[in-house]
């Protein structure tokens, strides 16, 4: 009997696909509602489709009853985690580290310098043909913290040295050192904020981070502040940011929003000093061949019975004891468990 691997990319595309599996197509659709490509209890690995709906990429879930691995092309996992209930034990959920973090970090870097020089309002500007010059702050000389220092975190650090930024402070989960320096714990953050001009949110989205952006957080910040979020919309209450904004106190850019996508009439549209991208992070022209490198590289180790990547956690067992911080699991600096994690 085969062993099907659905993938959301034709295998044709695929360069370097290894032999032993057959290879069935399926992205849900245009509509959501395309058929599935075979027996789903042949499936053993299920790669979850990009940008669309989470409905559309929970519906196969319940008929997979022999899979062994779900493969998401996403960094962020908060979605699925919350649909897996219907999942056998021993079922590994992989995530898409090394996929995203080149594009999300170019836009964190967009979205801070387009906040900061003002660009949103020389493209009004220039709508009515009117010359807006004038002093606008720079990112050089800015102190930067980065809250949620993980593979996204780091690489918009690479981005920030060059722009000559005074300094950068970091926040994980737990307190490690780095070759660039200290990275502290979350505990930290509030101590952190009132140096910080610049304040970059890319954490995922867990309990722990669900409302970590406040009131009290935000007050923490010091006046006339940039807070930019490439995270996840629920990582900052909403209302609180609103109250902030309108009393013209901090700025914002928000790649991500509570609710999401933002519905017409939303008063975070026209808040003062907003800008918002529509969850572009991740959706740009690096993402094909970082996800077709991954889904290669995952798939020889799955058909060696090697470690795979990117554990994030096993279905049936404690997520305390199956999310590891490293190579399979969210910090980098802790190793992968093979024990756990071959085919
Ligand atoms: N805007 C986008 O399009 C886009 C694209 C990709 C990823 N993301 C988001 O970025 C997130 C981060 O991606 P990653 O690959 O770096 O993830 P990761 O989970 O590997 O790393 C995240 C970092 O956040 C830290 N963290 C976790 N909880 C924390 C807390 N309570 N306080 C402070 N730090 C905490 C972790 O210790 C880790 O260092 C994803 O989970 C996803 O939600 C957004
Ligand atoms: O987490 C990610 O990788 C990006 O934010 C893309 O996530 P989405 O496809 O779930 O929006």
């Amino acid at each position: 009997m085969s062993e099907d691997v659905w993938l959301p990319l034709p295998p044709e595309e695929i360069e370097g696909l290894p032999e032993g599996f057959r290879y069935l197509f399926w992205d849900g659709g245009q509509d959501g509602e395309q058929a599935f490509p075979g027996d789903p209890a042949r499936c053993v690995m299920y790669v979850v489709p990009y940008m669309t709906p989470l409905p559309v990429r929970v519906r196969p879930l319940e008929r997979l009853t022999n899979l062994r691995v779900i493969q998401t092309l996403t960094a962020g996992v908060d979605d699925m985690t919350a649909n897996l209930s219907s999942i056998a034990p021993g079922v590994r959920l992989c995530n898409a580290r090394g996929v995203h973090e080149a594009s999300t970090a170019e836009l964190a870097l967009a979205l801070t310098l387009a906040a900061l020089r003002g660009i949103p309002d020389f493209v009004r500007a220039q709508q009515e043909e009117r010359w807006a010059s004038g002093f606008r702050p720079a990112l050089a000389d800015k102190n930067v913290l980065i809250v949620g220092y993980g593979p996204i975190g780091a690489a918009i650090e690479d981005r920030l040295t060059p722009f000559e930024v005074a300094r950068v402070a970091r926040v994980a989960r737990s307190r490690r050192t780095t070759a660039r320096g200290l990275v502290h714990a979350t505990e930290d953050v509030l101590s952190l904020l009132p140096d910080a001009d610049v304040v970059i949110l890319s954490t995922p989205l867990t309990d722990a981070t669900r409302g970590l952006v406040d009131a009290e957080f935000l007050a923490r910040m010091k006046d006339g502040a940039l807070l930019v979020n490439v995270a996840r919309g629920p990582v900052v209450d909403t209302g609180a940011l609103l109250a902030e904004l309108e009393r013209g106190r901090i700025t914002a850019a928000l790649d991500v929003t509570d609710p999401e996508p933002l519905p017409p009439g939303h008063p975070l549209w026209r808040a003062p000093g907003v800008l918002i991208s529509p969850h572009m992070g991740g959706p740009s022209s690096a993402f094909l061949p970082r996800a077709k490198r991954l889904l290669v590289d995952q798939l020889t180790r799955f058909a060696r019975h090697e470690p795979l990547r990117n554990v994030i956690l096993t279905t049936g067992t404690d997520p305390a004891e199956t999310v590891s911080e490293g190579p399979g699991g969210t910090d980098p600096a802790a190793p992968d468990s093979p024990g756990t994690n071959g085919r």
